[in-house]
């Protein structure tokens, strides 16, 4: 119940802003009832004009023109009611849109992307069943209901106790079934998530599962989500069927009873036929939107079963709504003249973990200073790109803190600090698009110079020569149209054009051919030229020239130096240079 109060209460807030269109939809609606019903009367007038032989044209002409009022008036309140719902919609999935881009890291870890893609889908879609079947329907239909009961009620209130049993059994027949109606279908749309997300698996991991000969696999892995769902419906369908011969039987009876009742008190004289055929119609006006009603009421629970769904995530705090200083304005540092500057980034204390049960980083402390190349190194897993992670605050320190150029970065916005830093993932992410989308990400307003000159310094400027389309060149879903050394160096000039202070770069472990490390080589000699470059090696030569390097072991660090130093002082880092764990 109180859960219920919750929805209606978002709901309310949903149509904020729509409430004129609304109401002027219930006054139509109202007038459309009242006009529905004058018409039984008129119809008792001509048929008691026709049987005392008076004339019947006025009534006659006046309930053609009513008809086509009515008819009138539905469609236009359809369409405002109609327009209100895809308004609605369109908001909905506006803010869905923007909460999910907002959600912290840690939530895209968790979650299924397909489950979130429909959830902004198809559950977004199946909220404008709230408005227009639900909520008018139910209320349009629920109105003429008690305007036809009473008219009836009116014409003749014997006739009327006699259809109230038939009546009441069919209302609670439907009442049972709306009531199982919203678990079964927030069941079916939860297994079309998963359909959803197992699709956005297999299509993703293609190349993967062709290879591994494992379609069938798959499809039978997605298949059961689908089924699943199927079996939802069904058992909704199956509840459906049992209701209708119930109301079928009530209706149907109900008309019988009424037509011989009503035909013995027409020859006692107690009606005129006009009364009965009126007392009928009005039943007719009646009993239809019972079954409007009905459906409406199921509808009206799948739209809150959707809206459910889609509030569970618009509920999820955002990325800064966990952050209580993301409000102040960051305050970095100036160096004071004559004064050295502090350093790029420091670890302080750190000490981190994913979960509750293990922490990754222990008390990790090293500095980074301003200009040149810090590179760490380490065996896999060590959490060395989780060290790039908490500087970049994907996730927040569990205990100690990171300062980049001398403020804790809990002290200042995101925003300010990621224009602090570049960051290149180690599987390079190329989002699907042109060559130019992909540059201008963090630079929308680079020229097409500029583009040239940053692809040009990582030895990239023949990817836009291959193709007439020059920068507007597809690359592929994932840049599936590159090959991954022209990938990285995409990312990495990316990154330069927006020409962050400092770079965090996680190289990458693939084997590059010759000629692409001899790129790759000579991007990162571009890189730390101009920047402070923190960079997650797997590779000697990236570290021999370094200026500095921090050995992790473990989630700690176990040396810091340059290379002839830890070449003779550290153990492990003599054992990763030697035993090729760091690739030549
Ligand atoms: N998003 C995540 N959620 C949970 N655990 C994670 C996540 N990312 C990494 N880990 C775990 O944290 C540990 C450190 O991972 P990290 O990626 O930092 O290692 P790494 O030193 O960069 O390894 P590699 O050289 O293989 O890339 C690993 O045990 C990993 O399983």
């Amino acid at each position: 119940m109180n859960g219920t109060r919750v929805r209606l209460r978002e709901l309310l807030r949903y149509m904020r802003g729509r409430v004129p269109l609304l109401v002027l939809a219930a006054v139509l609606s109202l007038v459309g009832a009242g006009v529905t019903l004058l018409q039984p009367l008129l119809v008792r007038s001509v048929i008691d004009a026709i049987s005392a032989s008076r004339p019947m044209a006025g009534p006659a002409s006046l309930l053609a023109g009513l008809l086509l009022g009515s008819a009138v008036l539905s469609g236009v309140r359809d369409f405002l009611l109609r327009r209100t719902a895809e308004k609605m919609v369109l908001k909905v999935r506006e803010r869905l849109v923007a909460h999910v881009l907002r959600l912290p890291v840690a939530e895209y870890d968790r979650r299924r992307t397909g489950d979130l893609l429909s959830r902004i889908g198809a559950d977004s879609t199946l909220l404008r069943l709230v408005i227009t079947s639900g909520l008018f329907e139910l209320a349009t239909g629920g109105l003429m209901i008690l305007g036809a009961a009473v008219a009836a009620i009116l014409v003749d209130p014997m006739l009327f106790a006699v259809t109230w049993g038939g009546l009441v059994a069919a209302l609670i027949a439907a009442v049972l079934v709306a009531r199982r109606t919203r678990p079964l279908s927030e069941q079916a749309q939860a297994r079309l998530g998963e359909m959803a997300s197992g699709l956005e698996r297999a299509i993703a991991g293609a190349r993967t599962i062709r290879a591994a000969r494992a379609e069938g696999r798959e499809t039978r892995v997605i298949g059961r989500s689908t089924r699943q769902a199927y079996e939802s419906g069904l058992r909704l369908a199956k509840l459906q069927a049992l209701v209708v011969p119930v109301a079928h039987i009530a209706t149907h009876g109900v008309f019988l009873l009424v037509l011989g009742v009503g035909g013995a008190r027409v020859a006692g004289g107690a009606l005129s036929v006009g009364d009965l055929v009126a007392f009928v119609l009005f039943l007719f006006f009646l009993i239809m939107p019972l079954g409007q009603v009905i459906s409406a009421y199921s509808q009206l629970q799948t739209g809150m079963g959707a809206m459910q769904r889609v509030e569970d995530i618009l509920n999820l705090p955002t990325e800064s709504a966990h952050d209580r200083h993301d409000t102040e304005r960051a305050v970095l540092s100036e160096p004071v003249l004559g004064e050295k500057p502090p350093p790029a980034i420091t670890f302080d204390r750190v000490t981190f973990g994913y979960g509750e049960d293990r922490a990754v980083l222990q008390n990790v402390s090293f500095t980074v200073p301003v200009g040149g190349r810090t590179a760490l190194v380490g065996p896999s897993g060590a959490g060395k790109s989780t060290l790039l992670a908490l500087a970049e605050r994907f996730y927040d320190v569990d205990s100690g803190a990171v300062h980049v150029g001398g403020t804790d970065i809990r002290r200042m916005s995101r925003d300010t600090l990621r224009a602090q830093l570049g960051y290149v993932e180690q599987e390079a992410p190329i989002l699907a698009g042109t060559i130019r989308d992909n540059l201008l990400l963090a630079t929308p307003g680079a020229t097409d110079v500029e583009l040239m000159a940053v692809l040009g310094s990582v030895n990239l400027a023949g990817i836009a020569e291959r193709t007439p389309l020059g920068l507007d060149a597809e690359v592929g879903e994932g840049g599936v149209l590159l090959s991954g050394g022209e990938r990285q160096r995409l990312a990495i000039a990316r990154t330069l054009l927006s020409a962050p202070p400092i770079l965090l770069l996680d190289e990458p472990t693939s084997n590059l051919d010759a000629r692409n490390e001899a790129a790759f080589r000579q991007a990162l000699a571009a890189v730390s030229a101009e920047h402070t470059l923190l960079i997650v090696a797997h590779r000697l030569s990236t570290v021999v020239d370094a200026d500095q390097i921090v050995v992790i072991d473990a989630g700690k660090v176990v040396a810091v130096g340059r290379h002839d130093e830890l070449t003779s002082t550290s153990p492990l880092y003599r054992d990763l240079a030697t035993r090729q764990l760091l690739i030549v």
